[in-house]
């Protein structure tokens, strides 16, 4: 979080254009590299993959590479089903920065970093930091990360139950097209959140703000979504495509998550909402 700001108020943001509405900056550039020799410090055999590539050159200054831990967290207990995994079964997912494109506009609330972690293939442990949290204010240092574990629980922020009786669903902000404004007009909202990044979209999600998290379109990856997943799972909601399969989060799956992104709160009923898209929508999907 801290090299993501540090690349913004330094103002040199070294803008590649990736493809068609698609930015890499030097804050995703180092950051990845960041989390990856970090993660490769402690665990040398890890799978990881990221979204600015595979892991090429990880020298990096060594206050970059993190060793301490959050001791609050590992004094948990494990829960069972995670005694027996081994290093082959679990994939990490990294994005290093979720929305990229509010990132270059100035929208700061929306950037998240993402670390998901995947066993078997299931989304079961996410990590959300998202650097610009509360960096208006004068009295509270910026920035908040937040965890989940699937079994075990949340922590880093205090879920609130999302609004009754009224459909708000959070979409895209900059990814836009036919395809996804017709999804959401077969939910007949009564209020749609316009926001950048996966990441966001889902703490609205988990903060009370939103019912549901509407994108129908190819265009989010597994890294964009395997931390969300997992931690909006181990609270109570669920993430899918939009026909309601699930993900695979296995180091040998496509990247992109061409079947759209759909996603709910706790104690929404995933089923009910996902059958009021038609089928012409979702067969374009596949
Ligand atoms: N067409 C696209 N091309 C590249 N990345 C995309 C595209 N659509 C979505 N994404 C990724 O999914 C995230 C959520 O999408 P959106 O903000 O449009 O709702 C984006 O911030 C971006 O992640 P990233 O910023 O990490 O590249
Ligand atoms: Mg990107
Ligand atoms: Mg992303
Ligand atoms: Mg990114």
């Amino acid at each position: 979080g801290k090299i993501i700001r540090d690349v913004m108020s330094r103002g040199e943001l070294g803008i590649i254009e990736k493809g068609k509405n698609d930015l890499q900056t030097e804050a995703d550039r180092s950051a990845q590299r960041c989390i990856m020799a970090s993660l490769l410090n402690q665990f040398p055999t890890l799978n990881i993959i990221g979204e600015e590539g595979p892991p090429s050159n990880c020298e990096v200054p060594s206050d970059w590479v993190v060793t301490d831990a959050d001791t609050s967290v590992l004094g948990m207990e494990c829960p069972n089903e995670y005694l027996q995994v081994s290093d082959e079964d679990i994939v990490v997912w990294v994005d290093p920065l979720d929305g990229t494109s509010e990132y270059t506009q100035g929208l700061l609330e929306h950037v998240t970093v993402l670390i998901g972690i995947s066993v078997k293939g299931k989304a079961v442990g996410g990590i959300i930091h998202q650097p610009y949290f509360n960096y208006k204010s004068n009295d509270a240092l910026p920035g908040r990360t937040m965890w989940g574990l699937v079994g075990l629980g949340v922590g880093g922020f205090t879920p609130v139950d999302p609004p009754k009786n009224q459909l708000i669903v959070t979409t895209t902000r900059s990814h836009s097209d036919g395809l996804v404004q017709k999804a959401l007009d077969a939910l007949s909202t009564n209020e749609i959140i316009k926001v950048g990044g996966a990441g966001y979209k889902v703490l609205l999600l988990m903060e009370g703000k939103a019912n549901a998290y509407v994108f129908a379109s190819r265009g989010c990856k597994k890294w964009d979504t395997c931390a969300p997943e997992a931690i909006l799972t181990a609270l109570g909601g669920q993430l899918t495509d939009i026909r309601g399969e699930k993900y695979s989060y296995d180091k040998d799956v496509t990247f992109p998550n061409v079947g759209g992104v759909f996603a709910t709160a706790k104690g929404e009923d995933h089923k009910f909402l996902i059958n009021k898209i038609p089928s012409d929508i979702r067969d374009v999907l596949i």
